[in-house]
């Protein structure tokens, strides 16, 4: 389970966070949802205490990671980032190899279980034609990919998982979604696909200029009027015979793109 308890964080003169609240379950897939620029990857990072907090606590499975050692944190909570940026002279393989050595330490890895591991994940992620392949050579989404194999591959207790599904085309997108549960017993995930969260998320934190707008089942969180005035969009919320929703999203009636054209007309 991974807490946090009215984390603020600032930077630059500007507060990013502002006393934000939430839990992430064992068990369940905890979606973070907002406009750009809300703090969803601030806050994302700073669960991994990659940012500093200046109030507040963030616990996972009760420890305060303050007080624990990077090395634990890394070992406990694996990381799928927004930017992808990893050395382009290392093949697949390596990289993925580097999130079984977050699990067992250096000295430790290689051995028949961690390469099986390694390449069960490469696997799993549809990569095994590229293992080999320098990173360079790998396009946008496959390097996505790779990320998740690499988390994977750590068998955290913990993971993060910032939009891992924004370079993927549709079958792998499905498959991403398909794999979320597996990926580690606590999933947080950020996602901007509001469709596609109310359907693979238990709970839903809304973040909106640093401050949690709404939080808790997708039903209660996703409801077009806290959606409207969160986005400054107009919603409407569809739900077939099956009970599966879906939103359709437009401008709001005043609104205009260029607002000379509302003059002019
Ligand atoms: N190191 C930093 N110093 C100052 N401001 C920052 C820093 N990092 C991010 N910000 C600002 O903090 C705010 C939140 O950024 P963050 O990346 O957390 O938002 P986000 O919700 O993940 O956005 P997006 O949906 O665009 O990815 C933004 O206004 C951003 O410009």
């Amino acid at each position: 389970m991974i807490e946090a308890a009215a984390v603020t964080v600032r930077s630059g003169g500007r507060t990013l966070l502002d006393a934000v609240s939430f839990t992430a379950p064992t068990g369940s897939v905890t979606g973070i949802v907002g406009p750009n620029g809300g703090g969803k990857t601030t806050l994302l990072r700073a669960l991994v205490r990659a940012v500093p907090v200046v109030s507040g606590r963030i616990t996972v499975d009760g420890q305060d990671i303050r007080t624990r050692r990077r090395r634990w944190i890394a070992r406990t909570v694996a990381e799928v980032g927004q930017r992808i940026d990893p050395d382009p002279g290392l093949r697949v393989v390596d990289e993925v190899s580097l999130g079984g050595l977050a699990e067992r330490g250096v000295l430790r890895a290689g051995g028949t279980a961690h390469d099986e591991q390694v390449a069960g994940a490469i696997d799993t992620v549809g990569l095994t034609p590229r293992a080999f392949d320098r990173l360079a050579t790998l396009s946008g989404g496959e390097l996505q990919r790779v990320a998740l194999a690499r988390a994977l591959a750590q068998r955290a207790p913990h993971a993060l998982l910032d939009e891992p599904t924004n370079h993927l085309d549709l079958r792998h997108r499905l498959e991403v979604v398909a794999l979320l549960r597996t990926i580690a017993p606590t999933v947080v995930v950020v996602l901007h696909d509001l469709d596609l969260a109310a359907r693979v998320c238990d709970h839903l934190v809304l973040l909106h200029h640093g401050r949690v707008a709404g939080a808790g089942p997708p039903r209660d969180v996703l409801h077009p009027g806290l959606i409207d005035r969160v986005y400054d969009v107009s919603t409407q919320r569809l739900e077939d015979a099956a009970g599966r929703v879906r939103f359709e999203f437009s401008l709001p009636p005043e609104r205009h793109l260029h607002p000379d054209t509302k003059e002019s007309s």
